[in-house]
């Protein structure tokens, strides 16, 4: 397991979003470094979504500062090809099967071409979707689509992971493989924002938002 060649720090200071025109998120600060990892909390409609948007620099802060560190570099936005987000709404695309899907991944994320089916069937197996690897994803339960979707973690080699409900849909096996998936990444020196009402793990801080 390699360690991220480029570890990335998240200092948050007082930020806050607004979405059309309407506050949000105020008042968040926080500082994330290798290793750790942010699980937010919060009723519908809190924010969960809109800041990890503002993290992926979708959305800009309405008020406060964001700094990303990275090798004694500092930046407002995060650093190119840096960071993995996955949605709630699926990042799948239905007409293909799943190895295809995970074929267009591993271009778009810039995986060698030798070393492309390696990871594809180590990514499938470690989401528990080798099985139905060879399926159309528009034929396959909510379930299994995401486990897709989440075998993108497995494929690109970001050390900044934005998850928002990964574990929607997801069993109590799934939710486990989620867990160490994390794990794992945090160990190789990565962060993680994650929205979820599951538990994750140790290494978490708790963000609460709505209150
Ligand atoms: N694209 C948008 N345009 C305008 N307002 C938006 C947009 N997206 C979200 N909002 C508003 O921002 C607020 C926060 O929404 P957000 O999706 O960030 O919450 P959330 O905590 O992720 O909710 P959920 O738990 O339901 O996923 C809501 O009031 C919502 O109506």
């Amino acid at each position: 397991m390699e360690p991220y060649a480029h570890p990335i720090t998240l200092e948050a200071t007082d930020v806050g979003c607004d979405r059309a025109g309407i506050p949000v998120v105020r008042g968040v600060s926080f500082t994330l470094k290798p290793g750790r990892a942010i699980q937010l909390f919060g009723p519908n409609g809190s924010g969960k979504s809109s800041m990890l948007s503002m993290f992926a620099g979708l959305i800009p802060p309405t008020e406060g500062e964001l700094a990303w560190h990275s090798d004694g570099d500092k930046r407002a936005k995060p650093f190119d090809g840096m960071t993995l987000f996955i949605g709630h709404e699926t990042s799948v695309k239905l007409a293909l099967t799943a190895k295809e899907n995970l074929q267009f991944w591993t271009q778009l994320y810039g995986i060698e071409k030798p070393r492309r089916d390696e990871r594809i069937s180590q990514a499938l197996e470690l989401v528990g979707a080798s099985h139905f690897s060879d399926i159309r994803t528009g034929r396959l339960s909510a379930g299994q689509r995401r486990r897709i979707d989440l075998a993108r973690a497995a494929i690109a080699d970001r050390p900044i992971w934005l998850l928002d409900e990964p574990a929607a849909a997801i069993d109590a096996t799934g939710v486990a493989v989620i867990g160490r998936m994390i794990e794992k990444h945090l160990e190789q020196g990565g962060i993680a924002i994650v929205a979820t009402h599951d538990e994750l793990g140790s290494k978490f801080d708790r963000l609460e938002l709505g209150r």
